[in-house]
């Protein structure tokens, strides 16, 4: 019998965003501590005397594909904004957001735009369950296939 399980991996990364229009005091660059939450669900690997047997994926390579793809450099499959140029070489840790990524970088958008560089550094959709992240301590915003479905 094929049995499932979710795993999660939390990472932190330290970026600068604004949110042009803003109303209020986010509209200027300010930097957050961000804390996110990357879970996988899928077959739980059932490989005697394989590395990863009872696993759904090693925690440890979860962890190299994260950084790899989008916290310390960005794959190159992942799009960039058009002033990405002009920061420095690396993913989202110790970065500007908004140049990285071109996108307006509420936490609702970047969590898509997350799913989106997984996907596009070849962690497989199918896998992905659902991504957190933290932009304060109180606030954040997670999505699951569902939030990613187009009515
Ligand atoms: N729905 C959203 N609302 C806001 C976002 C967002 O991404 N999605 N972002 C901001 C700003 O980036 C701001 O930095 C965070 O705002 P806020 O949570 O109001 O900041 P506080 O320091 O007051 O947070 P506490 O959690 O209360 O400490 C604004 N809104
Ligand atoms: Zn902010």
């Amino acid at each position: 019998m094929t049995r499932y399980a979710i795993i999660t991996k939390e990472f932190t990364f330290e970026a600068a965003h604004h949110l042009p229009n803003h109303r209020g005091k986010c509209r200027r660059p300010h930097g957050h501590s961000y804390r996110l939450q990357i879970s996988l669900r899928g077959p739980i690997n059932q490989t005697p005397g394989e590395s990863s047997d009872g696993m759904v994926m090693d925690f440890d390579d979860l962890k190299t594909i994260v950084n790899a793809t989008i916290l310390e450099q960005l794959s190159d499959s992942v799009p960039r904004g058009k002033e990405a140029q002009l920061v420095e070489h690396g993913g989202l840790d110790h970065n500007d957001l908004n140049a990285l990524t071109g996108i307006r970088t509420t936490a609702e958008n970047l969590v898509h735009w997350i799913w989106d560089a997984l996907v596009a550094g070849g962690v497989p959709d199918t896998l992905l369950y659902r991504i957190r992240l933290w932009e304060t301590e109180k606030g954040y915003v997670e999505i699951t296939h569902a939030e990613r479905e187009e009515l």
